[in-house]
């Protein structure tokens, strides 16, 4: 396998009505990793994707998807890539089997019966394939939507919030899902609000305003965010998050059941800041998490959208 980017994009610029959405957006992902695409509502992952995918201009920017030019090849990469919205039509009176032939169809697939088999088969469908597709719970809705995205066997899948309000059960045989077509050679950007989600990625990115903040492995994405943080539990912790959350050092508190969870970026700072409650709650060091590291990045980062005077 090439060692060469699935996505490398650098630079990428969309404005809307004289308001950059996304900034200059630096972005590359090898082929089989599945890359988290992490940041507030709003942000410009939408857009991102739309771009990758050959759905939007960029107005800015560069970059290449399977080796072919962002600028000149949206045809064919288009042709390449499967794409999950967050709102995905199927129709509620036909099967399973039957939407994906319907897609098939739309799309003048070749190969028709076989590549629906092939996709009920892949995603576990088969034994549902008569089920109408009305009826069926939010999981295997998305878990249809996936099928119909990968019917053309495309080499990159883009999924856009691909689970919201799904149960944890459905959204776990999801992911095992995507590991399988990853494993297969599929290269997955999926953007998400759910920190378990983001954990089972291969790498995450994060963007806020329209600018990429934090790009690596979850290790790699913690450690550069330079955040310590600290676990304390005694009588009331969970109590005391406003009060301490004001003190100098602190980032953020937050109480997590009957503990209280502070973090900060100067590790003297955050033990000095809640040493006045030393006699009644102990203090352990632990790991920051990854939500500490976006709830951080998200207060930090500010609106630099310009909106042109008409
Ligand atoms: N076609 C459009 N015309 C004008 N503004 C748009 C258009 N598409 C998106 N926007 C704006 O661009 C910004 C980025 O939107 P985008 O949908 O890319 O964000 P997002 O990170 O995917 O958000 P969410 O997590 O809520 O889905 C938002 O302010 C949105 O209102």
């Amino acid at each position: 396998m090439s060692d060469a980017p699935a996505i490398a994009v650098r630079g990428l610029t969309k404005r809307f009505g004289g308001r950059t959405v996304v900034d200059h957006v630096d972005l590359a992902v090898q082929p089989g990793r599945i890359c988290g695409f992490l940041g507030p509502n709003g942000s410009g992952k939408t857009t991102t994707l739309r771009m990758i995918c050959g759905l939007l201009i960029p107005d800015e920017g560069e970059g290449e998807v399977l080796g072919l030019d962002l600028r000149t090849s949206r045809r064919a990469i288009k042709q390449q890539i499967g794409y999950m919205t967050q709102k995905f039509g199927l129709f509620s009176d036909l099967s399973i089997a039957e939407n994906l032939e319907f897609i098939a169809r739309v799309y003048s697939l070749d190969n028709r019966n076989a590549r629906v088999e092939a996709a009920l088969e892949r995603l576990g469908l088969t034994s549902r394939a008569g089920h109408l597709a009305g009826k069926l719970s939010g999981g295997w809705k998305q878990r249809l939507a996936l099928a119909a995205a990968v019917l053309h066997e495309p080499r990159i899948l883009l999924l856009d919030e691909p689970t919201a309000g799904v149960d944890p059960q459905a959204r776990r045989e999801f992911w095992d899902q995507i590991h399988a077509l990853a494993r297969e050679g599929m290269t997955v950007l999926v953007s998400t609000h759910y920190m378990d989600e983001a954990e089972r990625c291969h790498e995450i990115a994060y963007i806020a305003y329209g600018v990429m903040l934090a790009h690596g492995t979850t290790d790699q994405v913690i450690a550069a965010s330079g955040l310590s943080a600290l676990e304390g539990e005694g009588p009331g912790a969970d109590r005391l998050a406003a009060e301490i959350e004001e003190r100098p050092g602190v980032a953020m508190a937050a109480p997590f059941g009957t503990t209280l969870h502070v973090c900060g970026t100067d590790p003297e700072a955050l033990r000095a800041a809640v040493a006045p409650w030393a006699e009644r709650i102990t203090w352990r060091a632990v790991p920051p998490t990854l939500e500490d590291v976006f709830i951080n990045l998200m207060r930090t980062a500010t609106d630099g959208s310009v909106v042109e005077q008409a």
